[in-house]
């Protein structure tokens, strides 16, 4: 035995016996439930047609059980995390699952994708909302991720103008927190800064941060978070404003933290794909409307979503691509559009507008 184990407190070794048990009992079941997997897939083979291996109505549903189940120490959201890499695992086992993200790297969008598929997806960086749209809809990857909407900076106007010429439906949400980080390379002198590159939102996140410790240094907004942070690495008089990930991605020193403006500063995210999901008893839907410019017209559009008792989360207006002066509403609700009262005001409300798409119901974000 080395002089190290000796001096060991013998409570630790018999902890770490037990531990070892313990991992060797959670492998074993793992791979039980993998085994699982494996034949849920077989059955799926055998029914023929297009085989659906990525269920992510069941994916909520095993998600929502490992919180409702979970008894601590671990909080729910750890004990959620979990459980989603060991599915993700298990549907990599069935058929790997390909997903189309904004990118480039290191953007806060690969984060959501990582968040919502796991480790075991196969993710992929694209461009442009547009090119994720484009690759979705060509079927060369079975899903994409983009933004839609900030807590502070509001809507991303790019995705829903790319549904308005779209039959791609929504699958998913995944919520983010974002923390903005400002950031140096080992190049940069840190009292020498004259110019932050960031994303233009994130510079708005970030503005009476930046206001109040950089009232004099030029701001650039750049394509994205992840090309501010790569901008930074050849720079000695620049710094980039991005997350965790980019500042590794680019190996870059952190100078100050979470400078967001706001705490609770989040991003909604949206998984796009071809096929419909069925309902998984906690979901909302998405519709695009599209209305005559009339006094009363948006009144008389929401008030079916009243009497039904349908709680809308977000009701969004662009300008149509087809007219001047029309408009186009962005709603989501809650509820499934395969529910009896949802099913009731979604016919009703087709019925007084003069245009209706609904653009999906999905899981609502469970972690
Ligand atoms: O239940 C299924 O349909 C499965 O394929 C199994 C499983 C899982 O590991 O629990 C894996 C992938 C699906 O996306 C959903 C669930």
């Amino acid at each position: 035995m080395s002089e190290q184990s000796n001096n060991i407190d013998p409570r630790l070794l018999e902890l770490r016996d037990r531990i070892d048990e313990i991992d060797g009992d959670i492998a074993r079941l793992i791979s039980e439930r993998a085994e699982c997997a494996l034949k849920v897939a077989e059955v799926k083979k055998a029914t023929g047609g297009d085989a659906l291996f990525y269920r992510p109505e069941r994916e909520a549903q095993v998600l929502r059980k490992a919180m409702e189940r979970n008894q601590g120490p671990l909080t729910d959201e750890e004990m959620a995390r979990l459980f989603r890499e060991i599915m993700s695992a298990c549907l990599a086992l069935e058929e790997p699952v390909k997903v189309a993200y904004l990118g480039p790297e290191g953007t806060f969008t690969q984060q959501a994708a990582l968040k919502h598929f796991g480790n075991s997806a196969q993710c992929r960086p694209l461009a442009a909302i547009d090119e994720v749209f484009r690759e979705v809809e060509a079927g060369a990857v079975n899903y994409g991720v983009v933004p839609v909407e900030n807590s502070t900076e509001g809507v991303i106007n790019h995705t829903l103008d790319n549904f308005m010429t779209s039959n791609l439906v929504i699958c998913g949400e995944v919520e983010l927190r974002i923390h903005q980080h400002l950031m140096i390379s080992d190049i940069t002198r840190a009292d020498a800064i004259t110019r932050i590159y960031s994303h233009a939102q994130s510079l708005a996140q970030c503005r009476k941060w930046l206001d109040s410790h950089y009232p004099n240094v030029e701001r650039v907004a750049v394509a994205s978070n992840a090309e501010a942070a790569k901008r930074v690495k050849g720079e000695w008089n620049a710094a980039a404003i991005a997350g965790d990930m980019a500042a590794e991605l680019y190996g870059l020193k952190v100078l100050a933290e979470k400078i967001e403006d706001r705490p609770d500063n989040s991003t909604r995210f949206l998984i796009i794909g071809s096929q419909a999901v069925p309902a998984s008893g906690d979901d909302k839907t998405s519709l695009m409307v599209s209305m005559r410019n009339e006094p009363g017209a948006l009144h008389d559009l929401l008030e079916p979503f009243q009497r039904h008792k349908i709680d809308l989360t977000r009701v969004e207006t662009r300008p149509s691509q087809s007219g001047n002066w029309t408009y186009v509403f962005f709603i989501d609700f809650v509820g499934h559009r395969d529910s009896e009262n949802v099913a009731a005001a979604l016919k009703e409300v087709g019925a007084g507008a003069s245009d209706m798409k609904i653009l999906g119901s999905y899981p609502r974000g469970v972690l």
